[in-house]
């Protein structure tokens, strides 16, 4: 069987402003190393030889990305984000060819590797309606309540930690995301919007070092999972 030719197109959602991270910047624009934490992730994707364009959605007050090495790679096209993730990358989505595929991956996760991206591109042929990296709950998993005390413990059998990139038609996630958005659906991640849809997204095992940066101890930790990864590449 001859392996479908797909044009894969990646978006990063890169226009929020890190509140959680309480830094003096948005924290896409701290440093990992010699680089911020948004031109790691750029390149990660630039490199990947079967992604032909990447599109980076801003923040519409952001001064800082055309001072990146990056800014004016070929390979990229920013847009002007929206006040919530979703609607970042439904604005970039407006810039997709139809027939494309969308590869969403946030600007906060650094450490994703070729490796995973070769993954999921090949998980479309087990499910073809597009599939995201995730990550299985290795611990027990607790609900809380507003007493700061334990509620009940949550059955974690087939409980992942939804990672990105998260990988669909642009068509039908352009489409869906809109439909959900204007439902007023709670959408956090492309998966929700697809799921919001009827769609069964797949879940493919991804690597535990693809952490998002959120909070300031994150930082070490990334960093830590970047000099590994360049030990080892
Ligand atoms: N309106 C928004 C909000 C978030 N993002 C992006 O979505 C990714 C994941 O969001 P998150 O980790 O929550 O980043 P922030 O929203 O910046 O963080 P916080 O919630 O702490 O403010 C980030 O790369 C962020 O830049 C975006 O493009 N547009
Ligand atoms: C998309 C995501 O990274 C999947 O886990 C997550 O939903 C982003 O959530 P955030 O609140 O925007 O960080």
């Amino acid at each position: 069987m001859t392996a479908a030719i797909r044009n894969f197109v990646a978006i990063v959602p890169a226009a929020g402003i890190g509140s959680r991270m309480g830094a003096a910047i948005p924290k896409q624009y701290l440093r990992l190393g010699q680089e911020t934490i948004l031109s790691h992730t750029l390149e990660r994707l630039l490199t990947h030889p079967a992604i032909s364009q990447v599109i980076v959605a801003l923040h519409p007050e952001d001064d800082l990305f055309p001072q990146l090495p990056l800014a004016t790679h070929p390979k990229l096209t920013q847009v002007i984000g929206g006040a919530e993730r979703a609607d970042s990358v439904l604005a970039a989505l407006q810039v997709v060819e139809n027939d494309a595929w969308a590869l969403v991956h946030d600007a906060a996760r650094p450490c994703l590797t070729h490796n995973d991206i070769d993954k999921l591109m090949l998980a479309l042929n087990q499910f073809p309606q597009g599939a995201i990296l995730a990550a299985p709950v290795r611990d027990t998993m607790k609900r809380g309540n507003a007493g700061g005390t334990i509620e009940h413990t949550v059955e974690r059998t087939q409980l992942w930690h939804a990672l990105t990139p998260q990988l669909f038609p642009a068509s039908a996630l352009k489409h869906n995301l809109q439909q959900a958005l204007q439902a007023k659906a709670t959408i956090t991640d492309e998966a929700s919007a697809m799921e919001w849809a009827g769609i069964h997204p797949g879940l493919v095992a991804g690597r535990v070092d693809n952490i998002k940066v959120t909070h300031p101890d994150d930082l070490e930790l990334a960093q830590l999972f970047l000099s590994q990864q360049a030990i080892l590449i």
